[in-house]
């Protein structure tokens, strides 16, 4: 999306130009995940006759997780998404950051936008070492950009705060130290659009304390921000609006005071 998408038109209410700068746009967007259900797959000529008469296989469900979802998000906006269980506030980040393919409508994004320890793409085989160098390449990093914080990302994860755990791989490492890793990589690097799914923060108490530092620099120099939380406290802390996704709709999307507000106010009730 280029720079020149700032919007000029009149704020809704005043006279003012609204001269915000859209990083994400999503117009419309469907996801639907198939999902085999189990149950007999049939031959290969039944498999060919369905590829032809393009028909579902049999068994195979939909789950439509995200329904007719828009919005405009802005840079320097810090964005709560907030939902019960099952409600697609994971979905959407994943098809705002294209690790989801959207089967309707569409995202535009201002930058590559990156979902917290998740985009690096690591390799249980190869070392810790080898992961830093391949995740910050994944990323868009140099190699001179890598070679500058690598010892920051091996410090800031405490993967060797037990031994030299960084040059053995990945796949003798326990789930925490791989999460711990794969965030320290992802934390290396500015990012225009930030996704944060706090259900992928992990580590314990002394880690959490150095990612809530790192994640609350890195809002400071993102773009913008879209936070996943159970925690209506940190988003009602942390986040100036905030998204209430329910069965896949959009519910509320407004000042994260007021959407928390009625977000509390639904869920008390149930
Ligand atoms: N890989 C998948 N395959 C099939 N269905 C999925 C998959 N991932 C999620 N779903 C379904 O999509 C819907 C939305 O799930 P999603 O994880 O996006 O919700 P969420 O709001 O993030 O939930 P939670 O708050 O529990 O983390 C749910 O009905 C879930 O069962």
């Amino acid at each position: 999306m280029a720079d020149t998408l700032t919007r000029t038109a009149t704020a809704p209410g005043g006279t003012a130009p609204d001269t915000r700068v859209p990083t994400v746009i999503a117009d419309e967007v469907h996801v639907v995940y198939k999902v085999h259900a189990g149950g007999r797959k049939g031959g290969a000529t039944a498999a060919l006759s369905r590829i032809f008469s393009r028909k579902p296989a049999p068994g195979v469900r939909e789950v439509h997780a995200v329904r007719g979802v828009s919005f405009t998000a802005y840079k320097g906006e810090a964005i709560g998404l907030i939902g019960t269980n099952g409600s697609g506030k994971s979905t959407l980040l994943k098809a705002i950051a294209g690790l989801q393919p959207v089967a309707r409508g569409a995202v535009y994004s201002h930058g590559q936008p990156s979902l917290l320890g998740v985009n690096a793409a690591l390799m249980n085989d190869l070392t810790g070492e080898r992961n830093v160098v391949l995740g910050g390449l994944a990323m868009g990093m140099t190699k001179q950009q890598i070679r500058e914080r690598y010892q920051d990302i091996v410090d800031f994860s405490g993967i060797n705060e037990k031994g030299d755990f960084i040059s053995l791989p990945m796949r003798t490492y326990s789930s925490g130290m791989g999460a711990r890793l794969r965030f320290s990589i992802a934390a290396a690097k500015d990012h225009d659009v930030l996704m944060i799914d706090e259900a992928l923060a992990t580590g314990d108490a002394a880690f959490q304390r150095r990612s809530q530092a790192r994640i609350e620099e890195l809002r400071a120099r993102a773009g913008t921000v879209f936070l996943v939380s159970h925690s209506i406290g940190t988003v009602r802390e942390t986040c100036d609006r905030a998204i209430w996704l329910e069965s896949g709709v959009v519910r509320m999307d407004g000042p994260s005071k007021e959407v928390c507000d009625a977000y509390e106010a639904f869920t008390s009730g149930k």
